[in-house]
């Protein structure tokens, strides 16, 4: 589609301003299809895909609709959640920069509602919130419709789905038959659109879906693994990514809650986002995440839909969501205003089903991603830490440090024995966490029920088969055929075990000794 400029859309100069200021050159396709069409006065359907703009799309036509004269609430802008409601709120304030007659307000449940009586009471004219807030507002007679113009349902089939159709009713119910009705969402569930008929008056339907429904720059994995595993390989991908900012969605409060405990304890600044935290819990959280005070938010799918902020660069599925329509939302916390971003989805055992229905709905490929290892970790460890190297032998004086290495020097040592001691001192040590021994093997090339390991003896050793499956039999207690066959591949040495076995010969066999040799066995699959 031909791109537009805003100047093209017949604005009003003063949006146009505050457009420009927020960076905005081209408007994008659901903006540049829906403006036009709200502004004829029409009911609306718009749907478009995640981080597309559709809050500016309805934000643009309904500010131009207020009439400044009057201070009664013209807009009701009505979203499933409160951090929604608040980021709404802001964008439709920046929009409005330059219109200083027009006062917005969010309202939204666990804010003292007495601050809220008395900012309606100074006359809002556009209001966004919860349905919740809205109708205890309504009740109090605190928040009066009768003037009502227009209303928009941001995340219309989440409003619309059961848990928020009645409040919406009971709510549309106290607006003016002749309002403007628009509703807006990435996903359209066909069920939802027969609801829709009784909510609005030959609605026009804009949508700017492309054959998929997720965003195309969003590069989309699952792995396949174990539950208890889940911990352990999060934290290996976000040590090999290290993205800026991370959203990790989980099913329940309860596993946001744990999570948010174990990656704490981890080292990692992360913090949780559900609906049992009090309101200024919530906002604290939000706001840290957006500052980027808290890097990883381990979120329930409060999160999931609408959520825009900078920097979200990779999405975890810690559980695989219920909802195909969640999947959307939530991976499309990333990849927003043209980004690119990551999504990974784990799966056990029969999720995977459900995963592959998610690719029907959606119309995507996720592709399948091995657990990473602890190796790929320490090497993008090294990674990271050699670019920082490189960065201070660029623009640091290292006079003084230059003359402490010129002792050593003097010494037996080379420049790069004294390189490696420091790198490994800066990488500390890497060890193999307690239930990492128990990976997902993966497909290792094993027989069917057999697993792989990988056996190192270092590369000179004088070390027999025959001895290393006796020590295994020996210290594992399992009998000598259950051990099964020792494959030497090119120069590596695998042994194969029962599956069932697997984590116990790990568990045993790690840094064990055969003959005074050190050997080391590990999945053969991390190799
Ligand atoms: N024309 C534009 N050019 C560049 N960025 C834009 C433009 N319009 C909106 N944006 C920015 O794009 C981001 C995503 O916009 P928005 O939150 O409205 O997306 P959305 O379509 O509502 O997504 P979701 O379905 O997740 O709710 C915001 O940061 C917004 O400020
Ligand atoms: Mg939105």
């Amino acid at each position: 589609m031909k791109t537009i400029r805003f100047n093209e859309l017949q604005i009003s100069k003063e949006i146009e301003r505050a457009i420009s200021d927020m960076g905005f050159e081209e408007a994008t396709p659901i903006q540049t299809k829906a403006i036009p069409k709200i502004k004829t006065g029409v009911d609306v359907i718009g749907q478009a895909q995640t981080g597309t703009g559709k809050t500016v799309a309805f934000g643009i036509p309904v500010l131009e609709k207020i009439d400044l004269k009057d201070k009664s609430v013209q807009t009701l802008i009505l979203c499933p959640t409160r951090e929604l409601a608040i980021q709404v709120s802001e964008e439709i304030k920046r929009l409005a920069k330059y219109m200083p007659g027009i006062k917005t307000l969010p309202i939204y449940g666990g804010q003292p509602i007495q601050r809220q009586i008395g900012a309606l009471k100074k006359g809002v004219q556009i209001v966004i919130g919860t349905p919740g807030r809205v109708m205890d507002h309504m009740r109090r007679g605190t928040l009066k419709l009768q003037n009502l113009k227009v209303m928009v349902l941001d995340e219309a089939d989440e409003m619309l789905n059961m848990g928020f159709r009645e409040d919406i009713e009971t709510i549309l119910d106290e607006t003016p038959e002749n309002r403007q009705t628009l509703l807006f969402s990435a996903t359209i569930p066909k069920a939802i659109l027969n609801i829709t008929k009784k909510y609005q008056k030959n609605a026009k339907t804009i949508k700017v879906v492309h054959k998929e429904l997720t965003v195309p720059s969003i590069e989309q994995y699952y792995i396949e693994l174990k539950r208890k595993n889940k911990l352990e390989i999060l934290t290996r991908l976000i040590d090999i990514y290290n993205p800026k900012l991370s959203l990790v969605f989980c099913n329940t409060k309860r596993m946001v809650d744990d999570l948010v405990v174990e990656l704490q304890g981890r080292g990692y600044f992360a913090d949780g986002l559900h609906g049992d935290l009090k309101q200024n819990q919530r906002d604290r959280v939000m706001n840290s995440f957006r500052n980027g005070n808290v890097d990883i938010l381990v979120a329930t799918d409060v999160a999931a839909r609408g959520l825009d902020v900078d920097d979200v660069e990779m999405v975890f599925n810690y559980d695989v969501p219920q909802d195909e329509e969640y999947y959307v939302h939530r991976i499309g916390r990333t990849g927003r205003a043209g980004r690119t971003g990551m999504a990974i989805s784990f799966a056990v055992g029969k999720e995977i089903y459900k995963l592959k229905h998610i690719q029907k709905y959606t119309k995507t490929n996720i592709k399948r991603l091995q657990a990473p290892s602890v190796n790929e970790v320490e090497e993008a460890k090294a990674d990271k830490i050699l670019n920082e190297i490189k960065d201070i032998i660029e623009n640091e004086k290292l006079t003084k440090e230059i003359n402490y290495i010129d002792k050593l020097l003097d010494d037996e040592y080379t420049s790069i024995d004294i390189a490696a001691a420091l790198l490994n001192m800066s990488m500390g040590r890497i060890e193999e966490k307690e239930d990492s021994s128990d990976l997902d093997f993966g497909n290792t090339g094993a027989e069917p029920g057999m697993v792989r390991l990988f056996i190192n003896i270092g590369k000179k050793h004088k070390i027999r088969v025959k001895d290393i499956l006796g020590a295994i039999a020996g210290e594992t207690g399992l009998p000598g055929e259950v051990v099964g066959k020792i494959d030497i591949y090119d120069k590596f040495t695998f042994v194969e075990v029962p599956k069932e076995n697997g984590k116990k010969v790990l568990d045993i066999m790690k840094n064990n000794k055969i003959k005074g040799k050190k050997i080391n066995i590990e999945p053969a699959n991390s190799k």
